[in-house]
């Protein structure tokens, strides 16, 4: 198991941040702190701002004021390829799975593999991580035939087949039954228990509670520009 980020106690911190895509500030004076090893939740309503959010924390936006710390280093002061690099430790699971619908599943697993240069590990990876997720007979599908259950754990896989220290998923049970959210957060709740921290937008309160049962879960909730530590469920 990949240890780094238990080398960095705050993998991933905002201190005091703004963001605006041009118009009103979604958030300013937003602080939030990802401890190694964490495993939270972001909620909130819809439009508030969640989606941002996780863009900010994986390098995907920046912030528009204040500080973003990605592994310890400054993001406002990294390279485009120093970004890059950061976000090699950072899988994400996007809310609405980005797959490229000509390619069979298992080659979209790969995809991140291959942009990293590290093709060469993909299969023994690939095998392991298909069966993972449970779609190995899936393998040769074309994303457009899979169910939405099949769509976000392989939407997981892929976020995970680099290994990442962190894993930040978009609703990742957004489109699916309450069986199938359980399988996910199982998947997900086993990534933490390997170290892996875990930060998940949702509105899906059951599963919250559910995670809450598992693992040592906080929940925070973003509302008005602002963000609620141990929001109530
Ligand atoms: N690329 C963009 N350009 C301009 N405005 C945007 C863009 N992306 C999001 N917004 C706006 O920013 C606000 C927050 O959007 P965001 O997707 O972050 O919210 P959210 O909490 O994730 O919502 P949901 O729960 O519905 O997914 C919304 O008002 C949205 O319309």
């Amino acid at each position: 198991m990949d240890q780094r980020a238990k080398e960095d106690p705050r993998v991933i911190e905002l201190q005091d941040v703004a963001y605006s895509y041009g118009g009103a500030e979604l958030f300013a004076g937003l602080t939030l702190s990802l401890a190694a090893g964490s495993f939270q939740f972001l909620t909130g309503p819809s439009g508030a701002g969640k989606t941002t959010l996780l863009r900010l924390c994986y390098g995907d936006l920046r912030a528009t004021a204040g500080r973003v710390n990605l592994f310890g280093a400054d993001a406002q002061a990294m390279t485009r390829d120093d970004v890059a690099m950061a976000r090699r430790r950072i899988g994400v699971v996007h809310q609405d799975c980005q797959f490229l619908d000509h390619l069979p599943l298992a080659d979209n697993i790969a995809l991140p593999l291959q942009v990293a240069g590290r093709s060469m590990e993909a299969q023994g990876n690939l095998d392991d991580l298909l069966a993972w997720v449970g779609l190995t007979a899936q393998a040769a599908q074309l994303p457009p035939q899979l169910s939405g259950g099949e769509r976000q754990r392989a939407a997981l896989a892929r976020a995970v087949i680099t290994s990442p220290d962190v894993i930040i998923a978009d609703e990742p049970t957004g489109n699916v039954d309450w069986e199938m959210s359980q399988r996910l957060l199982t998947l997900l709740v086993e990534l933490n228990r390997m170290g892996k921290t875990v930060l998940i937008a949702t509105h899906d309160m059951n599963l919250i509670r559910a995670a809450k049962a598992q693992v040592s879960a906080s929940v925070l909730r973003l509302k008005d520009g602002r963000l609620q530590a141990g929001a109530a469920l």
